[in-house]
């Protein structure tokens, strides 16, 4: 049996959920009814993605049952994902009376005391105390005979620490998806990468007040019969914060068959395109100078970490690349948007009107379109060949100086889509201040930093996600601290071509499974080994990539979309197979004897693509004077 548990089990909180959930088909379709997930009761989403139904298996019914005689509130019923696979939800709530006393049992097996305040933390000590006596009854109830996997993906693991505690006979698997004092380091601006091997980690997680959450993320990492993580990056992290390096690493896929569309990719792109021109339209009224035949949409987006997924690099490139265009008066013009969840009151009035105003006029046209066309046709009937006045009159005339008049704007167009709470301080807002990027006329490179996940039902770009990838021509994720990174894997998978960094684990990983990333629209910036005035030569690509034709891009849109099946969890799944075979392998032996000889995943290397250009498209940009 494979438990694989998970605070992000049908509770959509981060990219964990993305991992699980993309996940669960092609773990199904390999262990069937021996796998189930384990997480918590989060009504919001359980009430929206969970079938209730009681457990079939008479050994999980019963565990089930007894947990409920001691007023546990359990859910079970099956994920309604792709899959189908079985969950088991514990309500947190039901738990606390029990709080103190397994807080004592922590602190008195491995000396970890949980401060009162820390409430975050205490919730992780109740999720993992009632992981640990399902999991714990769970194997009473089956007897000797059966294997059972825990694979326990991060916060902090306390299931698994107490499996181990309790000598339950569970076979563990930890998999870190970032190191806790990583991310706190990062986001403190320290030379991270050049300190790994120096950081004083107690120190430093004293210092930060997260000592006791660094002793349970530590204790669980040495506990586990099998650590993993999700990228090379992160398990040199690892090594030096959590001082045990990874057994394995298992990258994270993507579910293709949802999102392939054959042949259509190519026409899905031309019409979510289609949208963003219509958002264009509205945002720069008043503006309108761009010639959308000749306009790139370029994007970054994430959670609001503004120099761990790049931001700063990203406008300042931004900026760059907008002197450049300048400079050999090009025709394109690069709208750059930035998509961060940040806090805001609502809307701006600039962009709300923007979007309304266009809309009259459009509804304008369309009538006097219509108009027109039955006055055209009337007259064409009567065999006579209609003159101008006759087609438009003086109705229509002023109805369109209405509108026309009511289009014009004296302020430019607007940098932010909401109003932000707190705008003076904002980084991003801050550094395009000091960039000059106000959206001039003159300028060949239009910010729009839209500080909210996008939405379909917003009334500024009414598109999902996944819609706006499809529509835009390039994605870029120059990150300083990304484990692994979905966003530049989702824009691969739609043939989206993308930037990214050798930072970030997903860029690490094309970068050694692919002999020519570039050529398959994969840009990796080194952020690694160079200082920033070096990383920004990336905007030699993006130059690059503005002197395109489209046929080259449709080319290149091509070439990346074949990355797809490479990403897809039928293929990385078999990373998680091996952990599991690992884990048995360090338990029990004797269950793998037809398989003894254990062998990692063997490394699968893409050759160049035959329709990448011969000569070398990598080394034109990356030299900065022709050669
Ligand atoms: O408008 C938007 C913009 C983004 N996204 C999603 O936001 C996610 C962001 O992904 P990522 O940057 O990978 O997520 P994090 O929350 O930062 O997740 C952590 O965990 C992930 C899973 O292991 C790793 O990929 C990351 O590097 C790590 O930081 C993506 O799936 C996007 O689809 C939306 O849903 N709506």
């Amino acid at each position: 049996f494979t438990f694989e548990v998970a605070l992000e089990v049908a509770n959509k909180v981060g990219g964990i959920y993305t991992v699980l959930r993309s996940k669960a088909e092609s773990t199904v379709e390999e262990l069937g009814e021996d796998y189930c997930m384990v997480g918590i009761c989060n009504e919001r989403y359980v009430a929206m993605e969970v079938e209730k139904m009681e457990p079939v298996l008479p050994q999980m019914k019963r565990t089930v049952d007894l947990m409920r005689e001691q007023n546990i509130k359990v859910v079970t019923g099956r994920w309604l994902i792709e899959g189908y696979p079985k969950v088991v939800l514990f309500d947190l709530d039901s738990a606390w009376d029990k709080y103190n006393s397994w807080s004592w049992e922590l602190f008195d097996k491995t000396g970890i005391g949980i401060p009162d305040h820390d409430n975050e933390t205490k919730r992780c000590v109740l999720f993992g105390f009632l992981t640990a006596w399902f999991l714990g009854e769970f194997r009473a109830q089956c007897g000797k005979k059966s294997v059972i996997i825990g694979h326990f993906h991060e916060w902090l693991g306390v299931g698994l620490l107490m499996c181990r505690m309790r000598e339950i006979d569970i076979s563990t698997i930890f998999t870190t998806h970032a190191t806790l004092l990583g991310r706190y380091l990062c986001a403190a601006n320290v030379d991270f990468y050049n300190n790994l091997d120096k950081f004083k980690v107690d120190i430093e997680a004293g210092n930060r007040q997260i000592y006791h959450r660094y002793c349970m993320e530590r204790a669980a990492t040495h506990s586990a019969h099998v650590f993993t993580t999700v990228s090379d990056i992160t398990a040199l992290e690892a090594q030096h914060l959590l001082k045990r390096k990874p057994d394995l690493i298992l990258p994270n896929g993507l579910s293709i068959k949802n999102t392939q569309c054959m042949h259509e990719f190519q026409n899905l792109h031309a019409i979510a395109k289609e949208k963003i021109h219509n958002f264009v339209r509205g945002h720069f009224y008043g503006h309108f100078d761009l010639n959308l035949d000749k306009t790139l949409y370029m994007f970054i987006a994430g959670r609001y970490e503004y120099s761990n997924k790049g931001a700063d690099l990203y406008i300042e490139a931004m900026s760059r690349l907008n002197h450049r265009l300048k400079m050999i008066n090009s025709e394109v013009t690069v709208v750059a948007f930035l998509i961060f969840p940040a806090s805001t009151n609502n809307f701006n009035v600039e962009s709300l009107k923007g979007q309304a105003v266009v809309k009259q006029l459009k509804e304008t046209v369309d009538v006097i379109k219509d108009d027109i066309g039955h006055k055209l046709f009337d007259l064409c009937l009567r065999g006579k060949l209609p003159n101008e006045e006759q087609l438009l009159d003086r109705d229509h005339v002023i109805k369109l100086k209405r509108c026309m008049y009511a289009n014009q704007c004296s302020s430019l167009p607007p940098i932010v889509t909401h109003n932000m709470t707190d705008d003076a301080n904002d980084p991003i807002l801050k550094q395009i201040r000091e960039c000059n990027l106000f959206n001039a006329r003159s300028d060949r490179v239009k910010l729009i930093f839209h500080p909210e996940f996008l939405s379909q039902t917003s009334p500024l770009i009414s598109m999902d996600y996944d819609e706006f990838v499809r529509g835009c021509h390039l994605g870029v994720f120059p990150s300083y601290y990304e484990p692994w990174g979905y966003t530049p894997a989702e824009c691969a998978i739609k043939g989206i071509p993308s930037v990214t960094s050798n930072l970030s684990g997903f860029g690490c990983f094309m970068q050694s499974h692919l002999s020519d990333p570039e050529a398959y629209g994969i840009y990796i910036i080194d952020r690694r080994f160079k200082s920033i005035k070096s990383s920004l030569e990336y905007i030699y690509y993006l130059y690059h990539f503005c002197r395109m034709t489209r046929r080259e891009r449709i080319i290149q849109r091509n070439r990346t979309e074949r990355l797809s099946e490479f990403l897809d969890w039928s293929r990385l799944g078999m990373y998680y197979t091996n952990a599991r075979r690992l884990a048995i392998d360090r338990t029990h032996p004797e269950f793998l004897e037809t398989t003894r000889s254990f062998s990692p995943t063997g490394s699968v290397r893409l050759p160049r693509p035959y329709s990448a250009p011969s000569s070398p498209f990598g080394s034109r940009i990356a030299s900065p004077c022709p050669s």
